[in-house]
């Protein structure tokens, strides 16, 4: 399958969709019946238990060339620069620390061999947790296919499109959208335009859901239509495809005699996923003051506690901003939740320098952070009118637990040294 061909997208979050690649492929009122049409396979992938409430129940029916069942065994691979929760190799660190972009990868990386681990906290065995990854890659795999069982991946492609050819369809990606593997379901990466870089969590807890919207009503913020599933189309490649899982922090391998991207029909509610960041409804304030950023929350992983997200998925999209009286960038702040930043493009309005597209930043549990001085200098100053940021936009991954970044974060020549300095010279003003 190529690029060329247009790509078409099924509209709705956690809907019920339905598709098939060849007209009669799906089951009419029934999911799994004595012969499924077309000589397919029918195989339930679940996202969580059974017996989950119906309103966080999400599964799908797959119509497969061949069952999932029919693979040889995995054996261990190479982890490369992926790390898994635990996450044991330095210790949670109460310092704000920052990170320029990674260093170009060596000819030849693709997509899986390109994920290098930041850092990330709780336990795949428990699903409790996240890991923050980065990639940059650039080659696009060909013959080889990747799942994880230990999570779903948030990819946030920072430069460069991903094509992600994936078992319900293909879905295009590009610097200003997030696209959403669901864990354990198969996908491959081609990179479409050359080189690609990018973000990546890896949610090990419940699947990220649309955060409810309390009294803000029934739309905005990211709204449910926005968010676009592919169309079923499968690859009929019979030839060795090497199938790498990424199982409990391990990656596991093996070589099949077909792809496993052969899926022609299915429906259901568990579905890979992208979503434009630009049509992020921004809400804040017309008075004074600004909400806290949990007002710009895409997606939320909820955790046993009400309230209290595994994750959530942040979005500073563009958006006009005045506040009467009212300090306009984000205000100093020590947070019990634990927040790493990225930037797709431009700048942020808290950090005047040093916060570049593709790098990022680590503010973890009740550390002191917010503008650096010269933008509290400058924000301080500013005659207050409306405005437009609208010069960059950036993310966050926020987390309900300390990350505890990996050797390769903390030793590495992209680690700032000195991110302390930007705080310095505030002065004493009071007298
Ligand atoms: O640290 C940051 O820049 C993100 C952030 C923004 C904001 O307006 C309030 C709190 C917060 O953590
Ligand atoms: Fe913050």
């Amino acid at each position: 399958m190529s690029d060329a061909q247009a790509l078409s997208y099924l509209s709705g979050f956690g809907n019920e969709h339905s598709s098939e690649a060849v007209p009669g492929a799906l089951p009419i009122g029934r999911n799994s019946p004595q012969r499924a049409p077309l000589g397919l396979y029918a195989e339930q992938l679940s996202g969580n238990a059974f017996t989950e409430p119906r309103a966080h129940n999400r599964r799908s029916w797959l119509y497969r060339i061949r069952p999932s069942a029919a693979h040889p065994p995995f054996a261990r691979t190479g982890n490369g620069s992926l790390r898994s929760a635990p996450f044991e190799e330095t210790v949670p660190d109460p310092n704000r620390l920052r990170w320029d972009p990674l260093p170009k990868p060596p000819a030849g990386t693709d997509f899986v061999s390109g994920l290098w681990t930041l850092g990330g906290n709780g336990d795949v065995r428990q699903r409790a947790g996240i890991a923050i990854h980065l990639y940059a890659a650039d080659t696009s795999m060909t013959d080889r296919v990747f799942s994880d069982s230990d999570g779903e991946l948030l990819i946030v492609p920072q430069s460069g499109a991903l094509l992600l050819h994936t078992e319900f369809g293909r879905l295009r990606a590009e610097p200003g959208h997030m696209a959403l593997i669901p864990r354990g379901v198969r996908f491959s990466v081609e990179l479409p335009a050359g080189p690609a870089r990018g973000y990546v969590c890896e949610n090990y807890g419940r699947p990220f859901v649309l955060p409810d919207l309390g009294p803000i009503g029934a739309n905005g913020l990211a709204n449910p239509r926005d968010f676009e599933a592919p169309v079923a189309a499968w690859q009929d490649a019979e030839g060795p495809v090497e199938v790498v899982n990424k199982y409990c922090g391990n990656l596991w391998a093996a070589v099949y005699d077909h792809s496993p991207l052969d899926v022609v029909a299915w429906h259901g509610n568990l579905v890979p996923y992208r979503y434009d960041l630009r049509r992020f409804n921004v809400i804040g304030t017309i008075s004074y003051d600004h909400p806290d950023p949990s007002i710009f929350t895409v997606l939320t992983s909820p955790s046993d506690t009400p309230g209290l997200a595994n994750a959530d998925f942040v979005v500073f999209a563009p958006r006009w901003l005045v506040g009467e009286d009212t300090f306009r960038p984000p205000y100093f702040h020590r947070n019990v939740m634990s927040e790493y930043m990225g930037l797709i493009e431009g700048a942020y309005d808290a950090k005047a320098e040093g916060f570049v597209p593709g790098g990022g930043s680590l503010h973890n549990m009740m550390s002191a952070h917010g503008p650096d001085r010269e933008t509290f200098d400058r924000a301080s100053a500013a005659e207050l009118a409306p405005q437009r940021v609208d010069n960059g936009l950036a993310f966050m991954f926020e987390t309900r637990w300390p990350v505890t970044a990996t050797e390769q974060a903390i030793s590495g020549e992209h680690l700032q040294r000195g991110y302390d300095e930007v705080w310095q010279g505030l002065e004493r003003h009071f007298s």
